[in-house]
């Protein structure tokens, strides 16, 4: 069997609003929402890969906190784990430079407002309590 390959998520937290951005590409998930983040390098922790993702999608500079409990599957061999993160004080405002064309900052009573992708409604479900 392939060994899993772990996508991380941001749960990227500003007060009570939750950050989400809408894909551009592959065509497939382009224009569905997702929480932004990427791969895990082999030799890469999960924090140092969402940090980097973060600075690399969005410009940001971020703290990463804890692990959201759960494990999503993805297209196979990928699995999403998600961290909350916050941004440091002294960190840009997220743009979307790459994979992205739209950013949104979303309270709980909006979070539904956007057509997430399938496998991220679950992610997205256990981080609605944190709001
Ligand atoms: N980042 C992210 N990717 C997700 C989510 N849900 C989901 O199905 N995916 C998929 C989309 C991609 O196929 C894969 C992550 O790829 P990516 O393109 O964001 O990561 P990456 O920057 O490391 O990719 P690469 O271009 O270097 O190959 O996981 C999600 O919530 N966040």
């Amino acid at each position: 069997m392939t060994e899993p390959i772990v996508v991380v998520g941001a749960a990227l937290l500003d007060a009570d609003h939750l950050l989400a951005a809408r894909r551009s590409a592959p065509p497939e998930l382009a224009g569905r929402w997702e929480l932004p983040g990427g791969k895990v390098e082999p030799g890469e922790t999960p924090q140092a890969a969402l940090a980097r993702e973060l600075r690399e999608e969005l410009g940001v500079e971020v703290e990463v906190g804890e692990r959201i409990p759960g494990e999503w599957p993805l297209r196979s061999p990928y699995v999403l784990q998600v961290w909350t993160a916050k941004l440091f004080p002294a960190s840009p405002d997220p743009k979307p430079l790459q994979d992205h064309d739209d950013l949104r900052w979303l309270t709980r009573e909006h979070l539904w407002d956007v057509p997430w992708l399938d496998q991220d409604v679950e992610a997205v479900r256990e981080v609605e309590g944190r709001l």
